[in-house]
């Protein structure tokens, strides 16, 4: 599994890993080139317009070999040179050195900066990367100002946007990418909402360092990918029955808002689970019944809102609950969730409402355990631990919760943050902006109830239920863009299974 390092790492990892392996800072140089330029080659025509803006230090550096690399393969490249002579690192002096005579490369002043006129299909930012050491201003704003503005491009930032610190906030502007390939690993400040509209789509590409290597440079941050879930899927024979499936109970619902409950309980039949039940009010059940005929219904005798009138016979009959979904905050719903959550004692998601509830009681959350899931998108989350500054301080918040209370927090967001008790954490690559969709998280719920149902232990229980929601967006909205709906999400499960070649 990828790591997550700091940005202000690599110039140890790159040191040691290069004196290991007894190759030249060149060579790992050349690497990140190729690397790139392999990605670029299946995504660009030869035919395009490519200019590429490179700074004085290492990740200018990079930007030269690819220019250098993409010529060769018949790119039509334009190089454009920034920064100080006096700045220009080692490695970045050699490949501007090694630039063939023909290729046109072009030493920018102050001057050309503000007046140069560019015409090009593909913008490649080279200018700074995990350097970057404060806001930027002078030249290079200026020169991000101006590639910033211009239409018809294609943004490409290498390894990260100028600008972007990897740990830290930005401050003031960086390069407007739309798309960043990242070497090796994915810079720690990547996964920031206050950074999506710098990074675009993120790529991660290897340059040759193994996982074993990365492993000393440890914050036990980890990035989430499609081969690191494939193997924590339970394996299930032939002869399975629908009770090694699992049964899962859907709690939630209230008048107007049974939907919600009904999406979650759908997605945990089309998870896998052998059997789903839901436990909602009775203004619920007909809707439910007709709706979904797969699920059995149980009631709490009120009619609105769930309410300490529920069955409590025969709880113990259900392998995991997913809780909260649609069932409002009302004082019924609250005495219901106190006593649901005292009274079942097998491993639980809890969503929406549930998490709504709990940040009004502090008590309830004490009865939180290591079996337990919170799935609150960045609003609830505030509501449990106050506000934050920014992301950054968001996640901390999150590795703390989880530590204090010894549950799992599931940060939900463009790449959903997964808290341990032990204090890692696990960012999630699957997904795109088309599943930011009312209804999206109740399907999440649904998903990693049912793998907790099937038996799976809580870790791989979330770990597959985050990636593979965020997959199966991914297929649901190939052919739907923006008009995808969380039903689309759910009925893309099933496909998602064979794109990770599970049965
Ligand atoms: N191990 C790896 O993973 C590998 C890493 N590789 C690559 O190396 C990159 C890191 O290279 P790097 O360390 O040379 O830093 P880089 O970002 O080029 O900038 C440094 C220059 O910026 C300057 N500067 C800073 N802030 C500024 C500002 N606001 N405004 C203006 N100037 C500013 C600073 O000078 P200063 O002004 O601070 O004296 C210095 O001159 C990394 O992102 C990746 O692309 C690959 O080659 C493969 C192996
Ligand atoms: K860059």
């Amino acid at each position: 599994m990828l790591e997550i390092i700091s940005g202000t790492a690599v110039k140890k990892l790159d040191t040691d890993f290069i004196a290991e392996k007894g190759i030249t800072s060149h060579r790992l140089m050349e690497n990140a080139a190729q690397a790139f330029c392999d990605w670029f080659e299946s995504n660009y025509h030869r035919n395009d317009k490519v200019g590429i803006f490179c700074g004085p230090g290492n990740n200018g550096g990079d930007g030269l070999a690819i220019g250098r690399l993409l010529w060769r393969k018949g790119y039509d490249v334009i190089v454009f040179l920034l920064g100080e002579e006096g700045k220009v690192s080692a490695d970045c002096r050699l490949n501007r050195e090694l630039l063939p005579d023909k290729l046109p490369a072009i030493s920018m002043s102050a001057d050309d900066i503000a007046h140069m006129e560019f015409d090009l299909d593909v913008v490649i930012d080279a200018i700074l990367g995990v350097g970057v050491n404060r806001p930027l201003g002078g030249d290079f704003l200026g020169m991000i100002t101006k590639l910033n503005a211009l239409t018809h491009v294609s943004r490409v930032a290498v390894d990260i946007p100028t600008g972007v610190p990897s740990d830290e906030c930005l401050e003031g502007d960086a390069f407007k990418a739309d798309i960043t390939v990242s070497f090796q690993y994915p810079k720690f400040s990547l996964m920031f909402p206050e950074h999506a509209g710098y990074v675009g789509i993120l790529h991660v590409v290897s340059i040759g360092i193994g996982n074993k290597f990365m492993r000393q440079f440890s914050q036990n941050k980890f990035y989430l990918q499609l081969k690191d879930v494939v193997s924590r899927h339970l394996n299930f024979s032939r002869f399975a029955h629908k009770g090694d499936f699992g049964r899962v109970l859907l709690v939630g619902g209230s008048y107007g808002s049974i939907g919600a409950i009904r999406m979650c309980a759908e997605a945990s039949l089309r998870t896998g689970s052998g059997l789903a039940a839901c436990l909602v009010p009775t203004c619920g059940v007909q809707v439910l019944q007709v709706g979904l005929p797969e699920v059995q219904v149980i009631s709490s005798n009120s009619d609105r809102s769930l309410s300490l009138a529920y069955p409590k016979e025969g709880l113990d009959r259900y392998d995991a609950a997913g809780i909260g979904p649609g069932m409002g905050t009302t004082a019924d719903a609250k005495e219901f969730l106190l006593d649901f959550i005292k009274t079942f004692k097998g491993p639980k998601v809890l969503d929406a409402d549930a998490i709504n509830i709990l940040a009004q009681d502090k008590e309830m959350q004490e009865y939180l355990g290591e079996e337990d899931v919170l799935t609150p998108h960045v609003k609830e989350f505030e509501r449990l631990v106050g506000g934050c500054q920014n992301h950054k301080q968001r996640l901390a918040k999150a590795r703390e919760y989880s530590r204090q209370y010894g549950c799992v927090l599931v940060l939900k967001g463009a790449h959903t943050c997964i808290s341990f008790p032990d204090g890692t954490q696990y960012f999630n690559s699957s997904g795109n902006k088309h599943m930011a969709t009312g209804g999206a998280g109740d399907v999440l719920t649904g998903m990693i109830t049912s793998f907790l149902g099937q038996g799976y232990g809580v870790k791989n229980a979330v770990l597959c239920g985050v990636y593979q929601h965020g997959l199966a967006g991914e297929i649901a909205s190939e052919d739907k863009r923006r008009g995808t709906i969380a039903s689309d999400i759910i009925k893309a499960i099933p496909k998602s299974y064979l794109a990770l070649d599970v049965d």
